[in-house]
């Protein structure tokens, strides 16, 4: 098997794939493009970064690509069309989206069957993988630490109607053999769920290796992740291709874990006057007083509130998004209706 099979390619009808690489890491605008020659640093060519229209055109880990090889560095021309690309809306106000990470087959949404259990953040999983054009698979973790799991798997049956549901434990290696038949060589994967229910733990049993650090060992402080390290397209010893960026451990936030990423600001919040201070003009507010005085910054705050906002929005059915809008524009119904009666009273002037 040669290197880019390895890495996922599937030969058709004696292709040579002389030109033919995947991109395995990125790091802003420079890749690592694995061929058949080994695995090279690259750039987009001056010529595809003017084709490309969207930053979501651009490369990106799990991309197949054509590249020309220069002496020290690979030219991309060429993105190959995605079978699947998982795309994460920006919170940036240059909002245009970004890619995480594309032609994965197999998405592990993971849940751990203990306080991280809620059949809510499944649900919002489950859409982003399937807008993502993968197959969805829910891993529920840690199941030693749970007694009541056919309770919790009845929770699931309409939100996982027809999708594989799993239930493991890596302590005591419940249900791993199952969910390792789902990960087949050749064939790329990704894990994706809320920080700490387990997912390098799975990983590293499937490498046979702690090749990721897991959250005991590293403690509590997530920073400095993945600097060191550019693992992020791994291979298991049973031919299975694991992708793991930064940025798909960051899909999380997108999925209501607001309060977790931006534990400084809930943190500070604490000591507001109001409970449910929205600190933007409310008398008291630590958060904007922390900003005041030099201690966080506004452009944290800035983005906390879209987050939020965004999260609401994606909680809510049609009809309470309908009224959350009402009572952002006119205070409650019951303003919106003075509203309208007092417009009507003018017109008939
Ligand atoms: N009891 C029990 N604990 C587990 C299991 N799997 C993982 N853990 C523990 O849960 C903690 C978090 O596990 P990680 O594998 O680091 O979780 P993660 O999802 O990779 O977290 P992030 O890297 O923050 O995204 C660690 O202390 C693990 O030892 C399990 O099946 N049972
Ligand atoms: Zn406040």
């Amino acid at each position: 098997m040669n290197n880019l099979e390895k890495y996922g390619l599937i030969k058709e009808n004696n292709q040579t794939n002389q030109n033919l690489g995947r991109v395995i890491a990125q790091h802003r605008d420079l890749y690592q493009v694995v061929t058949n020659e080994g695995v090279l640093e690259a750039k987009v060519s001056g010529k595809l970064r003017y084709q490309l229209e969207s930053p979501i055109e651009f490369p990106a880990v799990g991309d197949w690509v054509e590249l020309e090889t220069k002496i020290d560095i690979g030219v991309i021309q060429k993105v190959l069309p995605r079978k699947s690309v998982l795309v994460r809306e920006s919170s940036g106000s240059s909002s245009k989206g970004q890619v995480i990470a594309s032609n994965i087959e197999t998405i592990f949404i993971c849940m751990s069957l203990n306080h991280n259990f809620n059949p809510r953040r499944v649900e919002r999983f489950l859409t982003i993988v399937w807008d993502s054009g993968a197959t969805p698979v829910v891993v529920l973790t840690k199941s030693d630490q749970c007694d009541d799991v056919e309770e919790k798997l009845q929770a699931l049956e309409d939100v996982c109607f027809g999708i594989k549901v799993i239930v493991c434990s890596v302590i005591d290696e419940t249900g791993l053999a199952e969910l390792q038949t789902l990960i087949q060589p050749q064939q790329t994967v990704a894990f994706v769920g809320s920080s700490g229910v387990g997912k390098s733990s799975l990983i590293n049993h499937f490498l046979g290796q702690d090749l990721l650090e897991t959250k005991q060992i590293r403690g509590s402080d997530d920073k400095g992740r993945h600097t060191t390290t550019s693992r992020e397209m791994l291979i298991l010893p049973n031919g299975g291709i694991v992708i793991d960026t930064p940025g798909m451990r960051e899909l999380q936030i997108l999925t209501g874990d607001v309060s977790k990423t931006f534990e400084d600001i809930t943190e500070l919040a604490k000591d507001c006057k109001f409970r449910d201070c929205t600190h933007q003009n409310e008398p008291g507010c630590a958060v904007k007083k922390a900003i005041d005085e030099g201690f966080l910054d506004a452009d944290r705050l800035t983005s906390y509130l879209k987050l939020q906002r965004e999260v609401s929005y994606s909680q809510l059915n049609s009809r309470q998004l309908e009224n959350q809008k009402i009572n952002q524009i006119f205070g409650s119904k019951k303003a919106m209706k003075q509203s309208r009666k007092h417009m009507q009273q003018i017109k008939r002037r």
